[in-house]
């Protein structure tokens, strides 16, 4: 504490506002009164206030702020910037103040005249003991070195003369850890800014009197454009600029009073900092810097809208379309969709079905040169397609880079090759849809690496993106007023928010909590996050990007529609997204005895070779789960089995007879993981259950609110639903072949 007095001077204004904020956490902070006041007051109906206090947080992390002040005197407030790290990280002398640099190299001489004449005690001494290394590796480590040094003189004097220390194991410098920083002194910052500022104003000067000379003012009338070109010391607005791979299009405005000559030399500079953007983040069809700066104002979240989704709100979130590709799927064609935004560095998905813009005439030219499909009125009605993709992204992008980045019409051929032009409704604001028209179907789905890989059954993640994109696949009744029939059509929002948003790492620490006894909600919460901490005004932004201003939503989770209808997207009905374990539980209960018989039965040669002929002889149709309709495909073991055998089977691998594969009981191995029901979450695949999956499905419902209708013991889960929910209408319709949704 002695210490920490003398490296400080006396409490200033500073200090007193630092322990106010730290100390009036639960109250709003100080500086932050615009996203408090406003967000207490538009979401206060929805969440309570101790909901909105916790998400708050604090501007100086507390425990950062500790943890510097008890690492020792030299590290002030000015200073807590700093990380541990070795010497190779950090070897810029540079950064080094003068006269740490000559403390640094008295107390080097000053330890090698020591060993020198010490030889022949402990080891310790003999090392050279930088008591900071960091000093000697030019980082800023030691700020007050110099204080430091004059404040401890005695303990110095002791440790070197009479009290006798214990050997330790040698440890070298660069093995160490030490404190690197990344953040220069107080002192050398503020002379930065001030030589800074003497510069501009010198700089402002001198551009006065040349712009009143008049052969200046000559040069700068030959040279008008030159205004509008760019400077770098300009603050650059949080926008899609400052995403990575864009950095090399930034682009700030240069006063236009600048000299020619010093335009050229901004420029320069711009150029120089330009290349030293590191290689991976650039994107070879970025578009051009001129057209960054525009972003459809439709396309962000509505100004002024209160979101509950972020308490301290940040500035609207802008979208745009960097690609677009065709992906066939087994539920269809998909049109997978990337985009970048304002808020975070993520690539967020979104996967379209839309029949519009992939079928039979879109390949067809009219007398116009363009393809018949864009003077199609319902193509220009309903097509779901990115109005940010569609633009043009510069006068100087070609046909081709549009085409490469996904703005084309129809399905691209070797001979088909048309890039699209923007939807005539992307001009108007709010574009008017048929009246017939039915909201398209929309999942916000958010990543899941464990249950969308691996096939984890902690969760129903991979069996919901599939099953996702199969209702939105399927043709479906409409309502009443509507065309009695139509086909599938609407979006899939992949958002990049693993475990609700707290991360990979933080959702696998929850799971091993869970394993000692939580749920999926207490373990967020003991790991110091809200049960859910996903936010949507990304989606919405897509959601509009895409031309949905409104949908229909399928989820069971209440807080997903409130989101979205906040972030201006309308959910005109909420369809329900029960899990097939739940929905088909019954069914494949009565169907367990039949497969009990099949799976439990060692599979003898002969069988399996018919198994596999019939694999092998099932068409792409049949094997797609989601439109099987035989018999058979009441049961959804037979169907996922069909389904899988055939993904994994190659012709070659196929026995002749039942002679061929006899003896081989790694075969077996794999017919008894195709029969296996559970836990194939892969994309057209079965159902997954599980006692793990069990519990996570009813916390939801019991502990996050979600709209389900929990299976009794006695089967009674199947129609219960849609009993429970209004309105909820499954688009397939349950009532008319539940058997055909597995
Ligand atoms: N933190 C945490 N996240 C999990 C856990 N299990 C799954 N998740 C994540 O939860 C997300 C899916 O959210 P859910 O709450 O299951 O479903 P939902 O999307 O909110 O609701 P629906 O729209 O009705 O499906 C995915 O991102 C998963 O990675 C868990 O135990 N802990």
């Amino acid at each position: 504490m002695m210490q920490a007095a003398n490296s400080h001077s006396a409490v200033t204004q500073g200090d007193l506002e630092l322990l106010d904020a730290l100390t009036s956490m639960s109250t709003s902070f100080p500086h932050q009164p615009s996203y408090a006041s406003s967000s207490a007051s538009s979401s206060s109906k929805l969440r309570p206030l101790s909901t909105l206090n916790a998400l708050r947080r604090p501007p100086i992390d507390p425990m950062v702020l500790a943890a510097s002040l008890s690492s020792g005197p030299h590290v002030t407030r000015h200073h807590f910037h700093h990380s541990f790290g070795s010497h190779a990280h950090t070897s810029n002398s540079q950064q080094m103040p003068a006269s740490q640099r000559k403390a640094a190299a008295a107390a080097a001489s000053a330890a090698d005249a020591k060993g020198s004449t010490s030889a022949g005690t402990s080891s310790r001494a003999q090392q050279p003991r930088s008591r900071r290394p960091s000093a000697a590796s030019g980082s800023y480590a030691n700020c007050d070195f110099d204080d430091f040094d004059d404040v401890i003189p005695s303990r110095n004097a002791a440790s070197s003369s009479a009290i006798e220390i214990e050997p330790v194991p040698e440890v070298t410098d660069e093995e160490r850890a030490y404190y690197a920083s990344r953040q220069a002194p107080r002192s050398v910052r503020l002379q930065q800014q001030k030589d800074l500022e003497q510069k501009r104003a010198q700089a402002q000067a001198g551009a006065t009197r040349q712009a009143s000379s008049p052969d200046v003012t000559a040069k700068s009338q030959t040279q008008p454009q030159a205004s509008t070109i760019r400077a770098s010391d300009e603050p650059l607005q949080p926008s899609l600029l400052n995403q990575p791979g864009n950095q090399a299009s930034k682009t700030v405005l240069v006063p236009p009073s600048l000299p020619a000559d010093k335009i050229a030399a901004a420029l320069d500079e711009r150029k120089a900092a330009l290349t030293a953007v590191s290689a991976p983040t650039h994107i070879p069809l970025t578009p051009a810097a001129e057209t960054l700066s525009y972003m459809p104002p439709q396309v962000g979240t509505p100004a002024g809208r209160a979101s509950i989704s972020s308490i301290v709100r940040p500035p609207p979130v802008r979208v745009r379309c960097y690609a677009r590709t065709r992906v066939p799927t087994p539920h269809g064609e998909v049109f997978c969709h990337l985009y970048k935004n304002t808020h975070d560095t993520k690539e967020h998905l979104a996967l379209v079905i839309d029949p519009y813009q992939n079928d039979e005439g879109s390949t067809t030219m009219g007398p116009d040169g363009r393809p018949v499909k864009e003077s199609d009125a319902v193509y220009q009605e309903q097509a779901l397609r990115s109005k940010s993709l569609d633009e043009v992204w510069g006068p100087s992008e070609t046909d081709m880079e549009r085409i490469v980045r996904g703005a084309y019409v129809g399905r691209l051929g070797p001979s088909f090759q048309v890039a699209s032009r923007p939807l005539a409704r992307h001009g108007q604001a709010g574009g008017k849809s048929a009246d017939d028209e039915i909201a398209p179907l929309v999942r916000i789905h958010s990543e899941c690496f464990t249950g969308e890989t691996i096939g984890s059954q902690r969760c129903d993640c991979g069996e919901q993106l599939d099953e996702a994109i199969r209702l939105i696949s399927e043709a479906y009744v409409s309502r009443p007023s509507a065309q009695p029939q139509k086909l599938g059509r609407g979006v899939i929002v992949y958002l990049r928010q693993e475990g609700r948003g707290i991360g990979l790492l933080d959702k696998l620490m929850a799971y091993n909590l869970q394993d000692m006894g939580h749920d999926t909600v207490s373990a967020n919460i003991l790991l110091g996050h809200l049960p859910d901490a996903r936010k949507y005004d990304i989606a919405s932004a897509i959601l509009r990007d895409l031309g949905v201003d409104e949908c229909r939503l399928l989820t069971n989770n209440p807080e997903k529609m409130e989101a979205l209808e906040a972030e201006g997207v309308r959910v005109v009905e909420r369809v329900g997204m029960v899990p097939r374990v739940w929905k088909f539980g019954k069914r494949l209960r009565r169907k367990k005895g039949k497969k009990r018989t099949t799976a439990s039965r060692p599979v003898k040669m002969g069988a399996r070779a018919s198994l596999l002929r019939q694999i092998s002889a099932n068409g792409l149709e049949g094997s797609v789960i989601s439109q099987a309709g035989t018999e058979s495909d009441d049961d959804p073991t037979s169907a996922g089995l069909r389904h899988q055998g055939e993904d994994m089977l190659q012709p070659h691998d196929r026995p002749e007879s039942d002679d061929e594969d006899s003896g081989d009981d790694s075969d077996d191995s794999y017919i008894d993981h195709v029969l296996r029901r559970s836990g194939t979450t892969m994309i057209g695949a079965s159902i997954t259950k599980g006692p793990e999956l069990e519990k996570y499905l009813r916390t939801k419902v019991e502990r996050m609110g979600h709209l389900l209708t929990v299976p009794t013991e006695e089967g009674g889960e199947e129609g219960k639903e849609g009993e429970a929910e209004t309105p909820v209408s499954q688009p397939n319709t349950d009532d008319e072949g539940e058997a055909a949704a597995v």
